[in-house]
């Protein structure tokens, strides 16, 4: 084995605000390399130097043993190297085949030559036991198809060095498997994969090894094998003391009342018959598998999707919720799973997006008051521990988990009967999943009835008084949380009694 790159004393400022300090770090050949650090760490920047998107402000970059500046993305492949990233860069209205090969398309001379191309797509479909049509339109497949189209766009492109920045956020449990034996057959090719993830369970799985970041710096790299998720989350947050709460310590379901959400029969063309009741102060858990319709039931519930059948009652009274608006305007919340498309405006500053749903409370008169808005941010960016230099930065320069962050702040504090929580923690780090978790106990003390929907089961049970289970668009069962495990739930979903 051999050092295939070497980072020195890399540093990276963006303006004034510095965000990778004295940064070594190296990989080898045939490694798979997890790269861990909390919201915010500098990972994805980190793994943006080497992508060619940043150019560091100083330090030396060694791929090979040679020194090299990458100058854009372009120059990065070209010298083997792949980025995945958490956004997708996939031209969605060019074919599959048409995407792998963008920008290295095959030629006869001045020809494209698509037999040669199509040729080499079905040698790497067999290869990696993959089998999605080549002429298939990319924007028809699903997210996780179009991520393995960017892993197979990275093995074609015969890239020694493969970054994958949290693969596995879309992913169903067969799709991860699947991830998994295409990361071991690439590691027997001798390929490089740095492995960016949050769910640390991957990472015992998959790594052979860990580098951890804390504020921009590294702090080490250790073998997987002698570290344990707790050692992890000490090292990442510096906290020794740092302990993961593995089971929840209160309930203030109100069950002696009415409940706050009747739902009676509701029905969409992918939502069948559903009908469930929230309590006071309750915190329900939604589980099923991802593709199980959980977000289509509660997109009813928040206007955005039109019932074709079925009832909602809340605090015992019909309600018609046609938009979020209305929804807003009945007390409820919603903390979408789409954060890119429902929960923020990038563009705007981090004061403005958290102010957003709840801006008559800023208004002095018919006037907003920034001031009051930039004050409430402020309160949410404390409690929630977002990182940020400052309420007025764009949500764009935030990292991905600080932005998610950012839409559960929104919510805070307002006058709410019910609150859904769609995926929270995803790209969330383990640390500050503790704080998005206090939001929930916060909202359920006060008596808010609260949807909780999460793919980590783990994370249901620990949050939730009650499961209802989904399959295919429908309710298939209701678990009381009382030291119910992971397997029972699992037995549930896939109906295995
Ligand atoms: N273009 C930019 N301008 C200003 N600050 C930026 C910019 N890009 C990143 N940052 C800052 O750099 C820091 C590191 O961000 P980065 O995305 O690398 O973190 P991360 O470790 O990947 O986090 P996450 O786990 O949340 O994805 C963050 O505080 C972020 O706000």
């Amino acid at each position: 084995m051999g050092k295939i790159l070497e980072m020195i004393d890399i540093y990276k400022s963006f303006g004034s605000v510095s965000v990778l300090n004295r940064i070594d770090f190296s990989v080898e050949k045939g490694e798979v390399r997890a790269l861990l650090g909390a919201n915010g760490a500098g990972k994805s920047t980190l793994m943006k130097v080497i992508g060619g998107v940043h150019s560091q402000t100083k330090g030396r970059v060694l791929l090979n043993g040679k020194e090299i500046n990458f100058k854009n993305p372009h120059h990065s492949k070209e010298s083997g190297i792949s980025v995945i990233y958490q956004e997708l860069s996939l031209v969605p209205t060019l074919t599959v085949v048409e995407n792998i090969f963008l920008g290295r398309e095959f030629t006869n001379g001045i020809f494209v030559n698509k037999k040669a191309m199509l040729k080499e797509y079905e040698n790497v479909c067999n290869e990696f036991d993959f089998n999605i049509n080549p002429y298939t339109i990319t924007s028809k497949l699903s997210i996780a198809n179009q991520q393995m189209i960017e892993i197979m766009k990275a093995i074609s492109a015969n890239s020694d060095i493969i970054i994958m920045d949290e693969p596995t956020t879309s992913l169903t449990n067969n799709e991860k498997e699947s991830l998994f034996k295409i990361i071991s057959k690439l590691k027997s090719m001798n390929k490089t994969i740095i492995y960016i993830s949050h769910i640390l369970e991957e990472v015992f799985r998959v790594c052979d090894s860990a580098s951890i970041m804390k504020n921009g710096e590294m702090i080490g790299t250790y073998k997987v094998s002698d570290l344990t998720k707790l050692k992890i989350t000490q090292l990442m947050t510096g906290n020794e003391n740092h302990e993961i709460i593995e089971a929840k310590d209160y309930c203030y379901a109100r069950y002696d009342e009415d409940p706050i959400l009747q739902a009676k029969n509701l029905r969409t063309s992918k939502v069948k018959d559903v009908s469930f009741d929230i309590y006071k102060g309750e915190i329900v858990g939604l589980a099923g598998l991802v593709g199980s319709r959980r977000t289509e039931i509660i997109n009813i519930l928040f206007g955005i999707d039109k019932k074709e059948g079925g009832e909602i009652l809340l605090n015992n009274k019909k309600v018609n919720i046609a938009s979020p608006k209305e929804a807003i305007s009945n007390k409820i919340g919603l903390i979408p799973e789409d954060r890119k498309n429902l929960g923020l405006i990038l563009d705007h500053a981090i004061y403005t997006n958290s102010a957003a749903v709840q801006i008559d409370r800023f208004k002095n008169g018919i006037f907003v008051s920034k001031n009051k808005e930039i004050e409430f941010s402020e309160g949410g960016v404390e409690s929630l521990g977002i990182k940020v230099n400052s309420v007025k930065q764009d949500v764009k320069e935030l990292s991905g988990g600080n932005q998610q962050k950012v839409v559960v702040s929104k919510w805070l504090e307002k006058d709410l009967d019910l609150i859904i929580y769609d995926e929270p923690t995803k790209g969330i780090d383990i640390a500050a999943k503790e704080d998005i978790f206090k939001t929930v106990e916060k909202f359920a003390k006060t008596g808010i009835g609260v949807i909780f929907i999460s793919s980590d089961l783990e994370e249901v049970i620990r949050i939730s008084d009650r499961i209802l289970v989904v399959r295919e668009g429908a309710i298939v069962d209701e678990l009381k949380n009382d030291g119910i495990t992971v397997q029972d739930i699992m037995n549930s979903i896939f109906n295995v009694h």
